[in-house]
């Protein structure tokens, strides 16, 4: 479990992480979500004890990553795929690492099948495209078969079945108990890999929920087409509402439910001709919620509407 409060980092005038308080729980994935200079990255290296926060705190299984005695058993961690000696071979890499943590040779083996890097154990890193360089992050995260995972943009880089790799590493850890937290830009890959989701932008939290209520928060576009248009627009225009009118007879009605609409136009006798649903994903639901990231609106957490 990862557990962050009032976590804030400033760099000069810059606030890169502002009053994070969330909680990654362990037999899930989590995945967390921004655009590019949200704080994600300096959120996961404060997570690591790599970069100091200004205020807050935020610890691993109850301890500050730091305090612990056996931190690649707490924790495994992708960080930057790069930050590796382009000299060494991966199987030296991995050695190093895992001699530094008073782990065993067997385990360098065992992470290098797991990760599918057999082939080119005994090259070069400096030689590694950015797919095997990632694949080799991944293992030196696995090295002290860690409670907790962290990976940063993790399939940043990998050929389809690399993603498909990632996706059931991430579950399979996740299934056994543990606690994944990895981020991405990519929406489609977050949605079919994590069970919840983080949002954040410009460094403060916009929703903190599983990735159904993200989606569902986002689905209330409805199609409906009718003849008497016009007027079903009038009957259902209040505070609240969007209709927007691509057609003479078809409506998209955002802010009421199918239901509601339903009953709106039988009781003014209005035939309907379609009444769908939009479904939403969560591309959609994050580009509304990341629309703004200054002046957002509301947040989403747990499934409910909170203040700012
Ligand atoms: N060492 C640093 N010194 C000064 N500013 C920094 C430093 N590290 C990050 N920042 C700034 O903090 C903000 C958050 O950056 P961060 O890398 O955490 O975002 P991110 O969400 O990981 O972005 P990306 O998706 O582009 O990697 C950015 O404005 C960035 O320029």
């Amino acid at each position: 479990m990862i557990e962050a409060r009032g976590l804030t980092k400033r760099y000069g005038d810059r606030l890169a992480v502002d009053d994070l308080t969330f909680t990654v729980r362990p037999g899930a994935v989590t995945g967390f979500l921004g655009p590019n200079g949200a704080g994600k990255s300096t959120t996961m290296r404060m997570i690591l004890g790599l970069t100091r926060p200004t205020s807050g705190t935020v610890t691993i299984d109850g301890r500050r990553f730091a305090d612990g005695a056996a931190p690649l058993a707490q924790a495994g961690a992708l960080l930057d795929a790069k930050a590796v000696h382009p000299g060494r071979t991966a199987y030296h890499h991995l050695l190093a690492l895992a001699a530094t943590h008073g782990i065993p040779k067997r385990r360098v083996l065992e992470v290098i099948e797991l990760t599918g890097l057999e082939r080119v154990a005994a090259k070069r890193v400096g030689g590694f495209s950015l797919g095997m360089g990632q694949r080799l992050g991944i293992a030196g995260a696995l090295l002290g078969d860690p409670r907790v995972l962290i990976l940063d943009e993790p399939v940043n880089g990998l050929d389809p079945e690399g993603v498909r790799w990632v996706r059931r590493l991430a579950r399979h850890y996740a299934a056994e108990g543990r606690t994944v937290f990895l981020s991405s830009h990519l929406m489609s890959e977050v949605a079919v890999t994590a069970d919840q989701v983080i949002v954040i932008g410009r460094g403060r939290i916009l929703a903190d929920a599983s990735v159904a209520e993200i989606v569902g928060n986002a689905t209330a576009t409805v199609r409906v087409r009718t003849p008497r248009a016009a007027e079903l627009m009038r009957l259902l225009t209040r505070a609240g509402v969007t209709i927007a009118s691509e057609t003479s007879d078809t409506l998209e009605v955002t802010g009421i439910e199918p239901e509601t609409i339903a009953a709106a136009a039988a009781g003014a006798g209005i035939v309907l001709t379609e009444l769908t649903p939009l479904a939403s994903t969560l591309e959609d639901a994050y580009m509304a919620l990341t629309e703004n990231a200054v002046e957002y609106r509301s947040h989403v957490r747990n499934g409910q509407e909170v203040p700012r």
